[in-house]
């Protein structure tokens, strides 16, 4: 990793609610122009980091430095260089998207024509222009979340911090907005760090770092750390699966685990591995998906539990 162009520095970074530890001693670089996801299931500890990020809590342990300027010293000066889009909505439904951005503006110091000006190359940005004078509350969710990316942008900070952005967006909502991520760090070079749970999101970072119970489990390229599961997975529905699992171990010389009542091989040829387990064991299957090995593997295969509950899964 280049260190020239580390936007972001997180280093050691620990904390505890009370007797709780949220965070043990987290490192991570974010480069220049680099997308970078924090993924983990809730509880992980990305709520916290992010707080600490977008100065909201005071850091306890550790160092921060953003751009080269220490987080303990110069809390305001990081402020400034930050575009922070939080989980809940932060928009004034009852005025125009144009009247919320002027209304953000004034927080930022900014007046006149310069805001204005500023406010409608920023909407141009992101292609909200046309609905500069609609009212908040009648856009879409996908919509809303975009104004308060623009809100974010407005004073042309460094770093856009954004904590589970496309929550609450249909599938193709959460598509467009990560799309609208990937051009402002291509087009404008933008530095980005986002919190999330969606796969889909965390697989189209440039890199993802995988939080558990405080713990950084993982850092690395999508790709990266899913070469760290080893070939495919088979994932084995059945009525008895410790019994199973057992079988498996014996006959086919592999180390499957039982997670969330399933079965589960990481092995190279899965395909030739379902045929031979399912005529192996006809009686005692009820269902064999396999596939390439997704971050939600990754995760599995890291810390033996599933990143979400199942119901999550679907409607996330
Ligand atoms: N204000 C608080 N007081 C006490 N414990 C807390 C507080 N906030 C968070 N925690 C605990 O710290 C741990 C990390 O929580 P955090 O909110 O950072 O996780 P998360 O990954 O963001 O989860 P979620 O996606 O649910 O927000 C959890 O065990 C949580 O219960």
């Amino acid at each position: 990793m280049n260190r020239q162009n580390v936007a972001l520095r997180v280093d050691e970074v620990s904390h505890a609610y009370g007797e709780r530890q949220a965070l043990a001693g987290i490192s991570l670089e974010v480069q220049q122009a680099e997308m970078f996801g924090l993924l983990g299931p809730n509880g992980g500890g990305k709520t916290t980091l992010f707080k600490i990020l977008s100065t909201l809590m005071p850091l306890t342990q550790g160092r921060v430095s953003i751009f080269d300027h220490d987080l303990a010293d110069h809390a305001g000066a990081i402020r400034a260089r930050l575009g922070v889009v939080f989980q809940h909505p932060s928009l004034d439904p009852k005025l125009t998207v144009f009247e919320n951005l002027q209304h953000h503006g004034h927080l930022y110091g900014l007046w006149g024509n310069a805001l204005r000006q500023r406010s409608l190359a920023v909407l141009q940005r992101l292609g909200l222009l046309e609905r500069r004078r609609d009212l908040v509350e009648t856009l879409s969710g996908g919509l809303q979340r975009r104004v308060e990316l623009a809100k974010a942008l407005l004073h042309e900070p460094s770093i856009l911090l954004l904590d589970e952005p496309s929550t609450g967006l249909d599938p193709g909502a959460r598509l467009d907005f990560t799309a609208t991520l990937e051009e402002l760090r291509d087009k404008q070079q933008a530095t980005i760090l986002l919190t999330t749970h969606i796969l889909e999101e965390a697989e189209r970072c440039d890199r993802v770092g995988i939080l558990h119970e405080g713990h950084l489990v993982a850092l690395g390229t999508p790709d990266e750390l899913k070469r760290q599961v080893g070939g495919d997975v088979v994932v084995i529905d059945s009525l008895e699966p410790e019994t199973l699992r057992q079988r498996i171990a014996e006959r086919f010389g592999c180390d499957p685990v039982v997670v969330d009542g399933n079965v589960r091989v990481e092995i190279e040829q899965g395909h030739a591995f379902v045929r031979d387990v399912v005529e192996a064991f006809a009686d005692a299957i009820q269902a064999v998906t396999f596939g390439k090995p997704t971050l939600a593997d990754v995760f599995i295969h890291l810390t033996g539990h599933q990143l979400w509950a199942r119901q999550e899964e679907t409607s996330a």
